[in-house]
C-alpha cells in the first residue's frame, strides 16, 4: 500500500469539531455487503457525505496511488506564472474546463469573501476521446495516462455507490448508472485544486459554501479545511471539519441525485476554510472527480418518491427553472455553472 502524504504533513489539530460521518469499507461496498449498503444509504440520507476506506480493495488502492501521483502533478501544474495559466481560463457559461483563477466563484457567505482557490478542471471526455479536445498545458497532456486511469477508476468507484443506492431504494440496480454512462458525452471531470496559504489570522475563505451539482463526487485532500454543516441538533448552523484520513476518499452526493430522487437523498453544503493549526501556512491541494449526468440524461425523478417511506432530506434544487420543463443535464449544468461562476 502506497504511503499517504498525510503522514508527512503537520498533524490536524486534536481539539476541533469533526463531522461524525460514516466510514465505509470499499471491499464491503464492492462485494455488496448488506449492512454496508444500508450504511451507505443512511449516510446519503443524512450527511450526504461519507469516508470510503480504499485500503482494503485492489481498485481502492489503485485510486489512492493515482491520487498521490495527481498531487505531485498538481504541484507542477500550478507553478506557472498566472498570465500563462490565464491563457487556459474557462469561459463562464460556455465551458467549465480549463483553468479557474482564485476569486471567481460566487461569493455565498455573509461577509462576501472571495475564494482563494485556483483549479484545473480536466474533462473526462477530452482525455478519453469522447468529445473533441481543447487546449491544456503540456504538463497535463504529459500525464494523459494518469488522468485517464484516475477518471476511469474514480468513475467506476462512484458507479458502485450508485448501484448500492439504487438497490437500497428498491430501484433497478443500473437506474443511476444508466444516467451516468462513462462513454457518453457529459460534464464529468477531474479537478485539481490549489488554495494559497493563509496567515492564521486571515479571514479569507478557500471555497465559499456550496453544494456540488453533479451526481457523485470522489475527493482526496491531505490538509484540513473542508467543512460541512453540523447535523447535531444542539450545533445547528455550525460547521464541522472533515479530517483527511490516509487511504480514504471523501464521497459526497451532488444536486443531480437530489433531483433524480426528488429529495430522498442529500447533497450537503460544504466549504473550505484555511487549514487549521500548524497546517495554516501551507499550500493546500485537493484532487477531485466529479461525476456529472450524461448530457442527454433527463433531470427528473427516476421513480415515485412521494409514495411509501421516503422522507425528503435534500432541499429543493432549482436553477431558476421553469417547473413545467424537463431539462437535459447538458442544459441544467450550464444554468448551474452560470449561477456559481465556475
Ligand atoms: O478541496 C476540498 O476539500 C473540497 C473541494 C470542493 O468542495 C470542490 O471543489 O467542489
Ligand atoms: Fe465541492
Amino acid at each position: 500500500m502506497v504511503k499517504s502524504t498525510i503522514d508527512s504533513l503537520p498533524p490536524f489539530p486534536e481539539n476541533l469539531p469533526l463531522a461524525p460521518i460514516a466510514r465505509i469499507s470499499s471491499f464491503k461496498l464492492f462485494s455488496n455487503d448488506a449492512s454496508t449498503a444500508a450504511a451507505v444509504l443512511e449516510a446519503c440520507q443524512t450527511y450526504g457525505f461519507f469516508y470510503l476506506d480504499l485500503t482494503d480493495s485492489p481498485s481502492g488502492q489503485a485510486l489512492v496511488e493515482e491520487s498521490e501521483e495527481l498531487l505531485k502533478l498538481s504541484k507542477r501544474a500550478f507553478e506557472f506564472p498566472k498570465e500563462e495559466m490565464m491563457k487556459y481560463h474557462l469561459e463562464k457559461g460556455v465551458s467549465m474546463f480549463g483553468y479557474k483563477a482564485a476569486g471567481t466563484v460566487k461569493k455565498t457567505d455573509k461577509e462576501l469573501r472571495p475564494d482563494t482557490t485556483e483549479f484545473w478542471n480536466i474533462s473526462k471526455d477530452h482525455f478519453h476521446g469522447i468529445a473533441p479536445m481543447r487546449t491544456y498545458p503540456q504538463v497535463l497532456l504529459d500525464s494523459a495516462d494518469l488522468i485517464k486511469d484516475f477518471t476511469k477508476n474514480a468513475h467506476e468507484c462512484a458507479m458502485e455507490v450508485l448501484r448500492t443506492l439504487a438497490t437500497q431504494l428498491d430501484l433497478p440496480k443500473e437506474t443511476f448508472v444508466d444516467l451516468n454512462t462513462f462513454n457518453k458525452p457529459a460534464g464529468d471531470h477531474c479537478r485539481l485544486t490549489h488554495k494559497f496559504p493563509h496567515a492564521s489570522d486571515a479571514k479569507a475563505v478557500g471555497l465559499p459554501s456550496h453544494t456540488d451539482f453533479g451526481t457523485v463526487t470522489v475527493l482526496f485532500n491531505w490538509l484540513g479545511g473542508l467543512q460541512i454543516e453540523s447535523r447535531t441538533p444542539s450545533r445547528q448552523g455550525e460547521w464541522e471539519y472533515v479530517k483527511p484520513l490516509p487511504g480514504h476518499a471523501v464521497i459526497n452526493l451532488g444536486d443531480a441525485m437530489v433531483k433524480f430522487t426528488n429529495g430522498a437523498l442529500k447533497s450537503a453544503k460544504h466549504r473550505v476554510v484555511p487549514s487549521p493549526g500548524e497546517q495554516v501556512g501551507l499550500d493546500r491541494y485537493s484532487v477531485v472527480y466529479f461525476v456529472r449526468p450524461c448530457n442527454d440524461s433527463l433531470m427528473k425523478p427516476v421513480g415515485d418518491f412521494d409514495k411509501g417511506t421516503h422522507v425528503k432530506v435534500g432541499g429543493k434544487v432549482s436553477v431558476g427553472e421553469d417547473e413545467n420543463v424537463v431539462y437535459t443535464a447538458g442544459e441544467w449544468m450550464v444554468k448551474r455553472a452560470i449561477q456559481m461562476g465556475s
